[in-house]
C-alpha cells in the first residue's frame, strides 16, 4: 500500500489514481498541463494542497524540455498555463494562490536583467519543486499545533476520541496531512484513544481514502456513516472534531467537503469543539465571507452510481454540491502551521503573524 499521492523527479510526474483506491494502487503519468488539468478535474488527484502541487508540477514537467526564445515568451507561457490550471476546480483556493505567487515570480524574473531565459526557467522550476517539501513541513507544524490545541481543551493527561470528515491526509497533500496530520500527531504523542472517520458520500473520501491511511498507519480507527455523526457524539464522548478546508474566507467562514457544515451544527449542539486544520495557502483573505466562495457542483453520476453500479432510481433529479460553508461562529479554531487562530480575528491575527 502506498500513501505517496505524488511522485516527482525533474521531467517526470506520477500521481496515485485515487479513483481506483482502495482496491487498486496504480500510478498514472502526468506529462503536462492538459494531463494535470484532467487529473484534477476528474479527481484522480484531489485535496486542496495536492491540487496546487500537481497543477504546478504539471507545468514544470511540460516546460522543462521546451526552449524559449525570450523571457517574455516564457512568462506568457507560465501565466497562461497556470491560469488554465486554476479552472480545473473552482472551490479550493490553493491552486489560485500558487498560480498568483508563481506568476509574480515570473514577472520579477522577466524584469531581472542579470539573468537569461535559461536561468529564469531554472528558478521557476525550483520554486514549483519547493512546494513539495514546504507542504510536508507545514503539515507537520499543523499537526503539532492542532494536537496541542485539542489537548489543551480536553486535558493534557487524557487520551482523546476525535472525529474527522473526508480525506485530509497524505492523499490530499504532499504527505502527513492537515486534519489527519493532527490525528497522526495525537497518535505519536500516545494521546489518541480513537479516531472516527465519516464515509463522506458521494466520492467516499473517508471510506476509501482516510480509512486506507488509518489502516496503513495502524491507528485505532472506526468508519462511520455520514448519518451517524449525531448518534456518535451522543454515545462516544468525542473530544473534538477536526476537518480540513478548501477555502477559508477573511471572516473565518470555511468551505470544506459537503457534510462539514452539518457536522459543525451537531458539534455545537453537543458542546464538542470543532476545528479546521489548513495551511495558510488555503486561506483567502481577499474574500470577506463564505458567501463569496464558489461551490463546485459535480456530475449526478457521482451520486447515482458506485462505480458501474446504479444505486439511485433512473430519472430522479440530483443536487451534488462538492462543498458547503461552515460559518465562523461554529468554528472553535483554525489550526495552521503558524498557530491556531480564532475565526473572528483571523485576518488580524494572520496579518500580525506575517508582519503585514
Ligand atoms: C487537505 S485539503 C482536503 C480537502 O479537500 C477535500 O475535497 P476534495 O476531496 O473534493 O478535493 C475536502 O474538502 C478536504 O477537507
Amino acid at each position: 500500500m502506498s500513501l505517496q499521492s505524488i511522485k516527482y523527479a525533474p521531467g517526470k510526474l506520477d500521481i496515485l489514481d485515487q479513483l481506483l483506491l482502495p482496491v487498486q494502487s496504480k500510478y498514472v503519468a502526468v506529462k503536462g498541463v492538459e494531463d494535470g488539468w484532467k487529473a484534477i478535474n476528474k479527481m484522480q488527484v484531489r485535496g486542496a494542497p495536492a491540487i496546487a502541487i500537481v497543477g504546478c508540477l504539471s507545468l514544470a514537467v511540460e516546460i522543462l524540455p521546451e526552449q524559449f526564445d525570450s523571457k517574455k515568451s516564457l512568462r506568457q507561457e507560465i501565466e497562461g498555463k497556470l491560469n488554465y490550471l486554476v479552472s480545473a476546480r473552482p472551490t479550493a483556493v490553493n491552486m489560485k494562490i500558487a498560480a498568483d505567487e508563481l506568476i509574480a515570480l515570473a514577472n520579477e524574473l522577466t524584469k531581472d536583467e542579470a539573468i537569461d531565459v535559461q536561468e529564469m526557467k531554472q528558478r521557476f522550476l525550483a520554486a514549483t519543486e519547493a512546494m513539495l517539501q514546504k507542504d510536508i513541513a507545514d503539515n507537520k507544524a499543523i499537526g503539532t499545533n492542532g494536537a496541542a490545541a485539542i489537548l489543551d481543551i480536553s486535558g493534557k493527561d487524557s487520551s482523546v476520541r476525535v472525529l474527522t470528515h473526508c480525506n485530509t491526509g497524505s492523499l490530499a497533500t504532499a504527505g502527513y496531512g492537515t486534519a489527519l496530520g493532527v490525528v497522526r500527531k495525537l497518535h505519536e504523542l500516545k494521546k489518541l484513544e480513537h479516531v472516527y472517520c465519516t464515509e463522506t458520500r458521494p466520492y467516499n473520501q473517508g471510506a476509501r481514502l482516510t480509512a486506507y491511511e488509518l489502516v496503513h498507519d495502524k491507528l485505532p480507527a472506526t468508519l462511520v456513516l455520514d448519518s451517524m455523526v449525531a448518534a456518535l457524539m451522543r454515545a462516544k464522548n468525542i473530544a473534538a472534531v477536526v476537518v480540513g478546508a478548501d477555502r477559508v474566507a477573511a471572516n473565518g467562514d470555511t468551505a470544506n467537503k459537503i457534510g462539514t457544515y452539518q457536522i459543525a451544527v451537531v458539534a455545537k449542539h453537543h458542546g464538542v469543539p470543532f476545528f479546521v486544520a489548513a495551511p495558510l495557502t488555503s486561506i483567502d483573505l481577499q474574500i470577506p465571507s463564505g458567501d463569496h466562495i464558489i461551490i463546485e457542483e459535480r456530475p449526478d453520476r457521482e451520486m447515482t452510481h458506485v462505480g458501474e453500479h446504479r444505486i439511485a432510481a433512473p430519472g430522479i433529479n440530483c443536487w451534488n454540491p462538492a462543498f458547503d460553508v461552515t460559518p465562523a461562529a461554529l468554528i472553535s479554531g483554525i489550526i495552521t502551521e503558524r498557530g491556531v487562530f480564532s475565526p473572528q480575528h483571523l485576518k488580524h491575527e494572520i496579518s500580525a503573524v506575517l508582519g503585514v
